[in-house]
């Protein structure tokens, strides 16, 4: 029998992290074989399970990725994008799998992982959930489907330590629904609204975010025309939707070609 997949997960004492941690030591699929944190974070050195609260796991957190990545087939990554960055070129010279949940990275940030993708997997997704990746996919038809009398507009409400606006599933959202209408969501995008708009512009897709509380996340994609409107809508109520999804990114990721990969590919939307 082929061993299971040795997974690190990086980030783990965050949100995301610690759920991570939980469905891979749960999976009889794959393996944790490390975590890392942040230098200087105080988790460091300690026992990840003892760290977690519970019983020790006989991991030790550690600031090295170089020296945890050795041993892995894949990197599960819900952190930051400089950080994400710094993995990506170590988990491809440990021709690991790369999986990318982290948002917030711009244009320029998510061409720099190109020279990582030409030597490993990466799998990148604003959400990793199966509803999200069915929603972009229903949000692409509707789009396409209506004339562009519809309004579109993405609203999305997240919890109140969440640092990046849009949210990466915002932007996937209105990615598609530009995809939809055959335009490139740049040229029609239409964020943080304040004080003397104007009247709404024809075809633009309109942002809007929500921070507050413990909102895990929630999505709405507004289609909004003269005498009707039509709401396509995710919530998220529980961070093990994207935790399965990236536990599943990284087993379907084994023995795939390098490149740059997304939830569409390995769910086979
Ligand atoms: N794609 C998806 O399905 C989802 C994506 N996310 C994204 O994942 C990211 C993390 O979200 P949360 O877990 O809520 O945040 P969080 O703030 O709870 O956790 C982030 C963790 O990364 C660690 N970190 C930062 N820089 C690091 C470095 N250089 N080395 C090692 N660790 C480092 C932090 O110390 C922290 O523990 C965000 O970008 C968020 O938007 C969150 C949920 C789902
Ligand atoms: O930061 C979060 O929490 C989430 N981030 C992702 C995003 O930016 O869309 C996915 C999910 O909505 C939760």
């Amino acid at each position: 029998m082929t061993q299971r997949p040795g997974i690190v997960v990086t980030g783990a004492s965050g949100r995301m992290g610690q759920m991570l941690i939980r469905t891979i030591t749960a999976s009889d699929k794959a393996r944790l074989v490390g975590a890392v944190e942040r230098a200087g974070h105080d988790w460091i050195g300690a026992d990840l399970g003892e760290a977690m609260g519970g019983a020790a796991l006989g991991i030790k957190v550690t600031d090295d990725p170089l020296e945890a990545f050795a041993p892995a087939q894949a990197v599960i990554d819900f952190t930051a994008p400089e950080a994400t960055l710094e993995f990506a070129t170590l988990t491809a010279q440990a021709r690991a799998v790369h999986v990318i949940g982290t948002t917030g990275m711009t244009e320029e940030q998510i061409a720099r992982l190109e020279p990582a993708a030409r030597h490993a997997v990466i799998v990148r997704a604003g959400n990793m959930s199966l509803g999200v990746n069915l929603l972009v996919q229903l949000t692409r038809k509707v789009a396409a489907a209506l004339e562009e009398d519809f309004d579109i507009e993405v609203i999305e409400a997240h919890h109140r330590h969440k640092v990046d606006a849009p949210s990466g599933t915002a932007l996937m959202l209105g990615e598609a629904a530009a995809e939809g209408r055959g335009v490139a969501l740049a040229d029609v995008s239409d964020r943080g609204r304040d004080g003397i708009t104007g009247a709404r512009t024809s075809g633009a897709i309109g942002f809007s975010a929500v921070r507050g509380g413990d909102i895990v996340g929630e999505h709405d994609v507004l289609f909004a025309g003269e005498g009707e409107r039509v709401v396509l809508r995710h919530v998220a109520t529980d961070r093990a939707i994207f935790a399965r999804g990236a536990l599943r990114a990284a087993l379907w990721g084994q023995g795939k070609a390098p490149g740059h990969y997304s939830m569409v590919d390995v769910l086979g939307l």
